[in-house]
């Protein structure tokens, strides 16, 4: 038998002291870790509102209200807690859609260890699980007119559903194709600098004099319409994400030379003078960090850009054989309305309750989590699902679903 289960909703929806000498009333539920009981629930029963999250912490007999980093989950009827492998809590949510219905809660694992460290505050941070596995994200880095944004381009034409760009924000100044939202969403440096703080960043970096990074929503975007993300972002980004829990592949390009990437940049003709010189003074130590940090999986170098391109798409999987342009639909997990949650091992059984006998039927599932990917900031990733019939299937005869 594995962990049991937390409490689940219905013991607790009634009142529930949330130790700030208020009584709340809403659906909240208790999971212990460690010395630290974490409360999670709503303070209203208002349909779709949002999960909060207090923490008390027994050792100091203190309430802690945390830093709560990536997007919440909202509330629809109610919700069971799970903990898993003393390091986050699953969270199942009734009358949710589809796509909507499992969450995590990160509370202790080395993403929250890591940026409670950063922040020096109590964190914790949500995820949404999704079905079965995605495709690695792309990271792509290296100096500045090296030809990153052309090799995207290409890749995103030639199978325009299989990839989606992850739409950075910056404080620099639009060039003259460039257009908000598509390019990059450019932003004021104090707004950019809150949102920063509220955590709403997977990764952020100064470049060239400006602020660069990359939303948690920009990849969430990408990951819900089920294409593969890619990052175009700098070496200190790729090194933020690369201690991220963003499980992704890492492609640095370099240039044939440091005069071909000055005639590069000269030739393309969106920066000024200025500009071009401060780039071309980054690119050395970029292009020394890209090659020797042990960062990147790949380093390609783009001397001819079809030879190049192909390379790229060699090491994507897309040469010869290769998938086609169909997109890979996200599919969501449809639970039973009425059910009960409980825990065996890896497994997470979704038992359907007739109302009027209140025992298992059919219908009910089976949540696979023992290849579990990615997680916070973002999606945790390698859901399984399986559907059972607890009238006539026995172990051996659980039903796979497509
Ligand atoms: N860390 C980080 N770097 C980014 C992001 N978006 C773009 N960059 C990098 O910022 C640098 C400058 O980008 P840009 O101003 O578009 O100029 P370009 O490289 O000449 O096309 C490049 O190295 C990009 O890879 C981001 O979200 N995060
Ligand atoms: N292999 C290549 N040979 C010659 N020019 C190239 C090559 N790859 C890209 N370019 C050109 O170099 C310029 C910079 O490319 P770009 O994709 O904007 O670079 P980055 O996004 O890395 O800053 C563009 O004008 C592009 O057309």
């Amino acid at each position: 038998m594995g962990e049991a289960p937390a409490l689940c909703v219905e013991d607790l929806k009634e009142e529930f002291s949330n130790g700030f000498g208020l009584r709340s009333k809403g659906f909240k539920t208790s999971t212990d870790v460690g010395d630290k009981t974490f409360v999670i629930g709503c303070n209203n029963n208002d349909s779709a509102s949002s999960l909060e999250v207090h923490i008390y912490d027994k050792s100091r007999g203190k309430w802690v209200i945390p830093t709560v980093l990536g997007t919440k989950p909202k509330f629809y009827e109610g919700y069971s807690a799970v903990l898993l492998n003393g390091d986050r809590i699953m969270i199942i949510i009734r009358g949710s859609t589809p796509d909507d219905c499992i969450w995590f809660l990160e509370v202790d694992t080395d993403y929250v260890k890591q940026q409670k460290k950063v922040s020096g505050t109590e964190v914790v941070a949500w995820s949404k699980g999704v079905r079965g596995d995605a495709e690695k994200p792309v990271v792509i880095s290296g100096p500045s007119g090296v030809g990153k944004g052309t090799l995207i381009n290409m890749l995103m034409k030639e199978f325009p559903s299989m990839f989606g760009f992850s739409v950075s924000h910056t404080t620099r100044a639009p060039r003259n194709m460039e257009k908000n939202g598509v390019h990059y969403h450019f932003t004021e440096r104090s707004i950019m600098e809150k949102d920063i703080k509220d955590g709403k960043f997977l990764e952020f970096a100064s470049v060239h004099g400006n602020l660069y990074g990359t939303s948690i929503e920009a990849v969430e975007a990408v990951a819900d319409s089920g294409k593969r993300c890619i990052l175009d972002i700098d070496v200190q980004g790729a090194k933020s994400v690369r201690a991220s829990s963003l499980d992704a592949v890492f492609i640095f390009i370099s240039p044939p030379s440091m005069g071909e990437l000055e005639e590069r940049l000269r030739l393309r003709g969106t920066e000024t003078e200025e500009q071009v010189q401060k780039r071309l003074r980054n690119a050395e130590a970029e292009i020394e960090q890209g090659k020797s940090s042990g960062i990147f999986d790949h380093i390609l170098c783009n001397d001819n850009l079809e030879k190049c391109y192909e390379n790229l798409k060699k090491l994507l999987g897309l040469d010869g054989s290769a998938p086609t342009n169909t997109k890979p639909s996200p599919k969501g997990i449809d639970l039973p309305s009425n059910h009960s949650v409980s825990k065996i091992d890896n497994k997470i059984l979704i038992k359907h309750e007739t109302p009027e006998s209140g025992n298992a039927s059919k219908n009910s599932i089976v949540l696979d989590i023992s290849s579990l990917k990615g997680g916070a900031p973002g999606r945790t990733r390698g859901l399984n699902v399986y559907a059972i019939d607890l009238f006539s299937d026995c172990l051996n005869g659980i039903h796979k679903l497509s």
